[in-house]
């Protein structure tokens, strides 16, 4: 099966579905959605084991929340099994309803059906205006407005939702703008197999998770010195369980530059010297389009010199 080379042969594309996902708002506001065929999956897993099978030439999936951190499901797909690379970025602003099937008022509401990052943004109004409503956890925040409109059979009576998807269900609101922080963003990434590296924009971001060779003192700081003493800004660092062992963790992080940065390039190069594994999980636009400022001395020029300095020490 030969991997999509370039964006414009992506035709079919899975997201965390259903309708009325933030994941499908981030796929129809990425720059090359239209034209191409939307495809709703139940999960992140779903989603990306399709990609990984070949029925699917890209996934969007949520990968970033700025309340509720990284998005677990999606940064341990990516970090195991074959090979996947992000060619894409979209940051959605983030609004929760409170709904439920026509007369019932929120005094009668029991339990609450929605995504267990849905439910960690709104922990503080449930909190004050539900104090004793149970939480249900469903596989997206759309998916239990779908559940509440296809009959009273759910184990939850009202749903945390986009106000989108309770118009869509024809869904009562209850409530509105019910997040605990109104500034609240999604990060959302789109995937693809290898053989697509978008070119570099000067506002690219590059995503890479990092094996130890050893658990010792100091170890992660060796890592992190790779990029530090070439100029380049992380913008993520997450450590991640790696399902080995008990205390065996593996580092998922994002720099500021693109691979074919030389600070960039010659920072994975010493992290390939110095760890077990590097996964290269892609260089791609930043969604923010937030320029590098690499500072003197780290610039590719500035590398390209000091190569031909090296070069002539030894010809
Ligand atoms: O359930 C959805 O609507 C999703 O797109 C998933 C998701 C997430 O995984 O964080 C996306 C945005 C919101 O922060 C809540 C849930």
């Amino acid at each position: 099966m030969t991997p999509p080379r370039s964006p414009d042969e992506l035709h079919r594309i899975g997201y965390l579905g259903p309708r009325g996902t933030f994941t499908q708002m981030a796929l129809e506001a990425w720059e090359g959605a239209a034209g191409r065929e939307h495809v709703p999956y139940g999960s992140v897993d779903a989603a990306l084991s399709a990609l990984r099978s070949g029925d699917l030439d890209a996934a969007m999936v949520p990968i970033e929340n700025s309340v509720e951190g990284g998005v677990s499901a999606t940064l341990d797909a990516l970090a195991t099994g074959d090979p996947l690379v992000v060619i894409g970025e979209v940051l959605v602003p983030i609004t929760f309803v409170l709904c439920a099937r026509e007369g019932l008022s929120l005094s009668e509401i029991r339990a609450v059906g929605t995504h267990s990052h849905a439910w960690a943004q709104v922990r503080g109004w449930m909190g004050e205006n539900l104090p004793d409503a149970v939480y249900v956890p469903t596989l997206s925040t759309a998916a239990s407005a779908v559940a509440l409109a296809a009959g009273p059979d759910t184990p939850f009576d009202a749903g945390v939702c986009a106000p989108v998807a309770a118009a869509q269900e024809g869904l009562t609101v209850l409530a509105e703008d019910i997040g605990d922080n109104h500034g609240a963003v999604t990060r959302f990434v789109l995937v693809a197999r290898p053989g697509i590296l978008p070119t570099p924009t000067g506002a690219d971001k590059t995503t890479v998770v990092l094996f130890q060779r050893t658990d010792h003192s100091g170890g992660l700081l060796e890592l992190l010195e790779q990029f530090a003493v070439r100029g380049v800004n992380l913008t993520r660092l997450e450590s991640r369980p790696t399902g080995a062992a008990m205390g065996s963790y593996c580092f998922s992080i994002d720099v500021e530059g693109h691979v074919a940065d030389a600070r960039v390039g010659e920072s994975l190069m010493g992290l390939r010297r110095v760890c077990a594994d590097v996964r290269f999980l892609g260089s791609y636009p930043r969604a923010d389009g937030i320029r590098a400022q690499p500072h003197q001395g780290t610039g590719d020029a500035d590398f390209a010199a000091a190569r031909a300095w090296l070069d002539g020490l030894t010809t």
